[in-house]
């Protein structure tokens, strides 16, 4: 722990090189793809991706449904095998790693925010983002004091002992979203983040969501069916046909 109460020693909003690889990039694939074989057929859904994703920039990953957005964050996330290509994370090549190797990468670079919360149902907001820094190496006092900072920020200060079952939707993405940022991420990968939410909340929860992101000094990928949200990030990119452009 350090003197600021954080886990990894980095003040907050500070992007360093222990984020980047040589290329200065936290993510860069190249040539990613992956299909899917069912009985005698083949469907490719990413043919050939290039993507690079500088320290602390925001992307909006858009594209239809089915063009394979879900499909791109798994393989980046490194939560399935079977991709073919280059995928570097802050620097380090998945394709070399095992699966010890994989699960470091994403605990110390990568969060998660998904479209339903998936929040640990038997414990209450805070320990839900406390807990993942206690898994992360963190001492309690600072994981508490931390996941308390991020949820005030969110505007969950009052509901910090409440279960996901006694928050509202937009509310438990909000924990959500402390939780994909509690050990500070080098990258966060969100897939539809506010696509379970109403317009307006979403809007609200998006909004939020980007500012805590650049104030943490993270980058991110965001994938969305939402033109207008994505206008608010960095840059926009698209998948067609099983690649960007
Ligand atoms: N495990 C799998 N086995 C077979 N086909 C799959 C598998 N996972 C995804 N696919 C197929 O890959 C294509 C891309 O799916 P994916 O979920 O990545 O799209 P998406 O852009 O995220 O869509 P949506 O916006 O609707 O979530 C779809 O045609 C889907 O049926």
């Amino acid at each position: 722990m350090n003197s600021d109460g954080g886990v990894t020693g980095r003040p907050i909003g500070a992007a360093t090189g222990e984020r980047q690889g040589s290329s200065g990039a936290v993510l860069e694939t190249r040539g990613l793809a992956r299909s899917f074989t069912q009985g005698s057929e083949t469907i490719h859904v990413l043919r050939g991706v290039d993507l690079s994703i500088a320290p602390g920039e925001i992307v909006a990953l858009l594209g239809p449904s089915g063009s394979g957005k879900s499909t791109m964050l798994q393989a980046i996330g490194l939560l399935e095998g079977g991709f073919e290509g280059s995928i570097r994370i802050a620097g380090e090549e998945a394709a070399r790693l095992d699966a010890a190797g994989r699960t470091a990468v994403r605990r110390d670079q990568l969060g998660f925010v998904y479209q339903f919360h998936h929040l640990l149902a038997d414990f209450n907001a805070i320990e839900n983002v406390i807990l993942p820094q206690l898994v992360h190496g963190a001492e309690r006092p600072a994981a508490e004091a931390r996941a308390t900072r991020l949820l005030s920020v969110l505007g969950l200060g009052h509901r910090l002992t409440h279960r996901p079952s006694q928050l509202s939707g937009g509310e438990q993405q909000r924990v959500a979203v402390a939780r994909a940022l509690a050990n500070r991420p080098a990258l966060i990968l969100a897939d539809e983040p506010t696509g379970n939410l109403d317009e307006h909340t979403a809007d609200v929860v998006l909004a939020e969501f980007l500012r805590l992101v650049r104030e943490e000094g993270s980058a991110a990928l965001i994938a969305t069916h939402n033109e207008r949200l994505a206008k608010r990030m960095d840059r926009v990119v698209r998948l067609h046909e099983g690649q960007l452009q």
